[in-house]
């Protein structure tokens, strides 16, 4: 590995991730990436350090190879240290604070050192926050020893923040989906999914353990017209162990169970375009994480949102930031009852779950005209690629 970089620089940019836990890291590197080549024709080297997780969300991909290329997004293996040549393009992005391997790093430095060079902007993409302090931190630089600059890139919902993540095309896709109920019943029917009408009521459920999910599906079990769970194999299910017909490990995809007015059926896994299908095509999505909380605003769909739990339920400050800008201009009593559906989801408060669950009836008209509405709202004007492709240009 060598500085065999002088000016002009590669026109590449390199994204880092590391996989703490779940899909959540990947799962936004890897839309970006894509989104980058497909509409900014940029070339993107995504370096991931576990292959084996990525798969689960790009079935096509095989966790023995090094080096593959899907979408036009060069996919390398990151070991530590580092086995495979790194060449500086004019961007470096390390996701989510994960720290670069020391060899890029120096790499950085020399190129920033040398008189006839130029070191690649090197960016750290934060976590998506509707907190009011992301505006005053999002686009600040932080000097490295070598004088190098890091900065900090966040997504956010105001002009003053990174933006969110949203392909130029995404909207009318959906739209189009949504315009014909023919395609939600074949996608349903592909993903091996019976017994479900076009009328039924059918929910997307991908959030983490909580006994709020066991109280609301206690409930739907006593609803007066069908209620279809859709639930992948994962973490949902460990607080649905009681209504389960069997050890987890034994459910297999399309698997799906009856108890009252309620039938489970276990989902299975699809690539990123699958899953947004899917969230197009529920009357309602609980989701979780950072990504699919984003595409579940995308789907113009009701949802609600299982925030991933932060040392001294930090996020519930989070929780409650993103209910305050989301339910901006909705009439008080909607917003009181969405916001404490969330709330109790979130808190595995079953009593208030179920109470609040039951409110929603009366305010869900309002509630999907306001899920309509909201994602041209949110975007401002500016998704998070192009504002980070003018913010490169601008650094
Ligand atoms: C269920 C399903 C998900 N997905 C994708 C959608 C998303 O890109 C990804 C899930 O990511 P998230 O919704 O963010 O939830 P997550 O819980 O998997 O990830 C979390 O990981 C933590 C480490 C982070 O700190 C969290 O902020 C969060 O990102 O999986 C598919 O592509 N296909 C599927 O079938």
């Amino acid at each position: 590995m060598s500085v065999n970089n002088s000016n002009p620089l590669h026109h590449h940019w390199d994204i880092f991730c590391t996989v703490v836990d779940n899909y959540g890291d990947i799962g936004v590197t890897w839309r970006l990436a894509k989104q980058l080549v497909a509409e900014y024709d940029i070339p993107i080297n995504l370096w991931v350090d576990d292959l084996l997780s990525f798969s689960h969300i790009l079935p096509m991909l095989d966790p023995q190879k090094s080096k593959q290329t899907f979408n036009g997004v060069n996919i390398f293996q990151w070991n530590n240290p580092l086995d495979i040549e790194f060449t500086a393009g004019s961007v470096v992005i390390e996701a989510f604070a994960c720290e670069l391997p020391s060899q890029i790093k120096s790499i950085i430095n020399q190129l920033h050192q040398h008189p006839l060079s130029q070191a690649p902007t090197w960016l750290n993409l934060e976590y998506l926050s509707a907190e009011d302090w992301v505006e005053g931190c999002h686009g600040l630089p932080s000097s490295q020893p070598s004088g190098v600059k890091k900065w900090f890139y966040f997504p956010g919902f105001t002009t003053k923040t990174g933006g969110l993540i949203c392909e130029r095309e995404l909207f009318n896709q959906r739209d189009e989906w949504q315009a014909d109920s023919t395609h939600k019943l074949a996608l349903f029917k592909k993903l091996g999914l019976q017994g479900i009408n076009a009328e039924d009521t059918v929910i997307s459920v991908f959030s983490y353990e909580t006994p709020a999910l066991a109280a609301l599906c206690e409930l739907w079990q006593a609803s007066l017209t069908p209620i279809h769970a859709l639930i992948p194999k994962g973490r949902s299910l460990h607080s649905l162990t009681s209504i389960l017909p069997c050890d987890i490990k034994d459910l297999i995809p399309g698997q799906q169970f009856t108890i009252g007015n309620l039938t489970l059926h276990i989902l299975p896994m699809t690539d990123q375009n699958g899953f947004d299908r899917l969230l197009w095509s529920c009357d309602f999505n609980i989701v979780r994480g950072e990504d699919s909380f984003l595409r579940a605003q995308w789907a113009a769909k009701p949802f609600i949102w299982h925030i991933y739990p932060q040392e001294d339920d930090y996020h519930l400050v989070k929780l409650q930031a993103f209910m305050q800008i989301y339910c901006d201009n909705l009439a008080p009593e909607i917003a009181t009852t969405w916001s404490e559906v969330n709330l109790a989801f979130n808190q595995g408060n079953t009593n208030a779950v179920v109470m609040h669950w039951q409110q929603l009836h009366s305010v869900n008209l309002s509630l999907m005209q306001h899920a309509i509405e909201w994602p041209i709202n949110a975007l401002n004007e500016a998704d998070l690629a192009s504002r980070l492709v003018q913010f490169v240009n601008n650094s």
